[in-house]
């Protein structure tokens, strides 16, 4: 029966797990989805070597051509889709999975290390105690979506930390910086007191390359802080700590 695989790498090469290896090497057709998250090391070269059927896909193609890739499951039986981090955590390749069982194919998840469980783990906060995560993106057409700040705030009063995703475009990447002046911005906007000078954040930078860092900042701290070359992703505590996430956290700042 033909199979959809989809694919996780890891972050960086020297988290690719041997399923993931033995499935590439072994598929009939490889697809490289590039678009939802980046790697230091994992490039088209790298799953080049593993199998040499291997076709970059930007989001329209996976997005708007489900017909494409049942032709190809028709064609070559085997299709895996390969991404960096896990397929399916902060993607929405679920549909796909979706589209193809229902026209009678089989399908595969191959889990990969994901930036969720990677900042979740080097933040050492309570991995009980995150809430729902959100996407910080660019503003369009000069308007700001303040989505970030009504889930941060959320999570917050509830006692419960936000995992902030940076906006990723084709050609420019989010910086915690530039994501600082975002929120900032927000609570110009709803004014309910979240965004202020002395509130920590923890940015992870290049997580899983040999140079990644993470550290724990005050937010009036960031604009003076010597940040590593993106990705980035930052995680925004609550105030209602544990004693034992306080000391974590005082691990964490410089
Ligand atoms: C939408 S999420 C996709 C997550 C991916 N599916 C996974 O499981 O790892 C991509 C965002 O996560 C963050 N990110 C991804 N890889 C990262 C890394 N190695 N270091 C820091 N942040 C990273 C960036 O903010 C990036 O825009």
């Amino acid at each position: 029966m033909p199979t959809l695989k989809l694919i996780g790498l890891g972050l960086s090469a020297k988290f690719v797990t041997r399923e993931a290896i033995d499935e590439i090497s072994k598929c009939n057709v490889v697809l490289f989805e590039s678009y939802t998250s980046l790697s230091c090391d994992i490039n088209l070269d790298f799953i080049k070597f593993l199998n040499k059927n291997v076709i970059i896909v930007d989001r329209k193609f996976i997005e708007n051509n489900i017909k494409e890739i049942i032709k190809l499951l028709k064609e070559k039986e085997d299709v895996c889709i390969v991404t960096i981090g896990d397929p399916m955590i902060a993607t929405t390749h679920v549909s796909l999975i979706v589209e193809v069982k229902d026209k009678g194919y089989n399908f595969k998840v191959i889990p990969g290390i994901s930036v969720h469980c990677y900042i979740i783990s080097k933040s050492m906060l309570s991995s009980y105690k995150f809430g729902k995560s959100v996407t910080i993106t660019y503003p369009y057409n000069n308007k700001i979506d303040t989505t970030p700040y009504d889930v941060i705030y959320d999570n917050f009063i509830r006692g419960l930390h936000t995992i902030l995703y940076l906006d990723l475009k084709e050609d420019k990447i989010m910086t915690a910086k530039e994501a600082v002046e975002l929120l900032i911005e927000m609570e110009k906007i709803k004014k309910q007191g979240l965004i202020s000078d002395d509130r920590i954040i923890i940015v992870g930078q290049r997580l899983g390359c040999d140079d990644e860092e993470v550290v724990a900042l005050r937010l009036k701290e960031v604009f003076n802080y010597k940040f590593k070359e993106p990705p980035h992703i930052i995680v925004f505590p609550t105030d209602k700590l544990h004693f034992m996430e306080v000391e974590a956290l005082k691990c964490l700042m410089k």
